[in-house]
């Protein structure tokens, strides 16, 4: 059974189309770097996993579990929204200590208190910052904040998990630590990840596979060494070289 599969999906805004993927499927414990110009819909498509958007048509399968755009929203999708985490690009932190926030999702998940002090103090220890357990967390560093945003995704120990350009904005220092929890995690747990990103090398870093979305639609998926060795796609070709693509 695939984590998750994707049949005829299409996102619209008015006239405009912003996404259209006939067929979609991905494996278990892969992580896909999903790389594309601006614009391409790489969000989008993120946020219609995570169910914080609604296609026009189509249908998810999520480990077998096939859910169509109507049933695709918060009230009815809270069951797959279960299996996954998100991380925002800029996460949003509430005006609580670092460890509530971390603890929200749990909490919600009517995990009991002490279990849940156990699971946070662990998300916290993966990303390195027990130590802040008690700080507010509206005080963070943007890069310790981008930390705390994975600890509060992966205390849920989600089957899928989707970034949203986990560094963006942070310095090389930060960028380094967030690649290095995510290389970590991935060898602890099977985990299939879906990382958005604007940077061609981290893509070539941390994923298996990487997806080429360009004008609303995946023009190419490949293994990651030949995806960017020997890109089929002339709009791939260009991107891959630095030229501007729309
Ligand atoms: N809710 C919306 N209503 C109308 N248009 C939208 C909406 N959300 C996104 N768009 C448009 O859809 C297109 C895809 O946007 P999206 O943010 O998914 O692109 P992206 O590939 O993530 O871009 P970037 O790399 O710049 O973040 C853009 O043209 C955007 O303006």
């Amino acid at each position: 059974m695939k984590p998750l599969e994707i049949h005829n999906l299409t996102v619209a805004s008015g006239e405009r189309i912003l996404l259209s993927i006939p067929a979609a499927s991905f494996d278990e414990g892969v992580m896909y770097g999903i790389v594309g110009p601006s614009g391409a819909g790489k969000s989008t498509f993120l946020r219609v996993l995570n169910l914080l958007e609604k296609p026009r048509s189509g249908s998810l399968s999520i480990w077998g579990h096939k859910v169509n755009a109507a049933e695709l929203s918060h009230s009815k999708g809270v069951h797959l929204q279960r299996q996954m985490a998100f991380v925002a690009q800029k996460p949003a932190m509430f005006q609580t200590t670092v460890f509530d926030n971390v603890a929200l999702g749990l909490s919600y998940r009517g995990v009991p208190r002490s279990r849940r002090a156990q699971l946070v103090r662990k998300a916290l220890d993966l990303v390195g910052l027990e130590a802040a357990a008690g700080r507010k967390a509206t005080s963070l560093s943007g890069g310790e904040a981008q930390r705390i945003a994975l600890a509060r995704a992966l205390v849920l120990e989600p089957k899928l998990l989707l970034l949203d350009e986990p560094t963006s904005n942070l310095d090389p220092a930060n960028v380094a630590i967030i690649e290095q929890i995510i290389t970590r995690i991935r060898k602890e747990r099977a985990m299939t990840v879906l990382m958005v990103t604007h940077h061609l090398q981290q893509a070539r870093r941390l994923s298996d596979q990487c997806l080429f979305l360009h004008q609303g639609q995946i023009i190419e998926q490949n293994d990651t060494e030949a995806f960017f060795e020997s890109p089929r796609h002339e709009a791939l070709q260009d991107f891959i070289s630095g030229k501007m693509v729309y």
